[in-house]
């Protein structure tokens, strides 16, 4: 994702362009981030921030060939999901086309924000915060990744082994 692929910054330089210096952006314009959205969907699918979380059965199940009885309680690993081939074709590909169409994605196959009643009540202005961040990075500033190394630790958090050497320069203010 810190790539932004090259459709994300067309889709924010076109918004830009529409708008004059100083306004802000508006819900009109965050909506028509569809093709930023879906970038910014594949980088979580791919490293989710939050490893996963607890659940407590209800009743008795029977899940991959195990029975599991009623009040057990059960981790769930999101990238156990994320990386399932017959849900992701290609999971360790980058690939936010995957999203295109949201009925290639089963119920609860998604899940950095968790699913169900419990669902992370943040995941709207997560969103939010994500459209805006990136509009401006890639609108007000011209940046190049300066490390092709993407590894990363968890701690719980995914972190970067070398961190995020990046080199940013500002854009010339005058549209923008
Ligand atoms: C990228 C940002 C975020 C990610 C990936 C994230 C992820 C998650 C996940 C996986 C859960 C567990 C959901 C489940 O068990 O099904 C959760 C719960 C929660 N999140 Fe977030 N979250 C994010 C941002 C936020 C923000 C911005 C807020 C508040 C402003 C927030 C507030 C909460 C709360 C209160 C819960 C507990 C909900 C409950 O137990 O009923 N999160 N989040």
């Amino acid at each position: 994702m810190i790539s932004v692929p090259m459709c994300a910054r067309t889709q924010q330089e076109e918004i830009a362009k529409r708008k004059s210096s100083g306004d802000l952006l508006t819900w009109e314009d965050l909506a028509k981030m569809k093709y930023t959205w879906k970038a910014a969907m594949e980088t979580p699918r791919m490293v989710p921030p939050v490893f996963g979380g607890f659940r407590k059965t209800l009743e008795d199940i029977e899940y991959g060939g195990y029975q599991i009885p009623e009040g057990w309680q059960i981790f769930w690993v999101a990238s156990m999901t994320h990386m399932d081939a017959d849900i992701f074709q290609e999971p360790s590909k980058f690939n936010p086309a995957r999203f295109e169409n949201p009925a290639d994605t089963p119920p609860h196959s998604y899940i950095p924000f968790g699913g169900g009643a419990r669902i992370c009540p943040g995941y709207e202005f997560a969103r939010i915060e994500t459209l805006v961040s990136i509009h401006y990075l890639v609108t007000r500033f011209a940046w190049n990744l300066c490390s092709k190394d993407d590894k990363f630790s968890r701690d719980p958090m995914p972190v970067p082994t070398q961190e995020v050497p990046i080199q940013i320069m500002p854009k010339k203010l005058d549209k923008v």
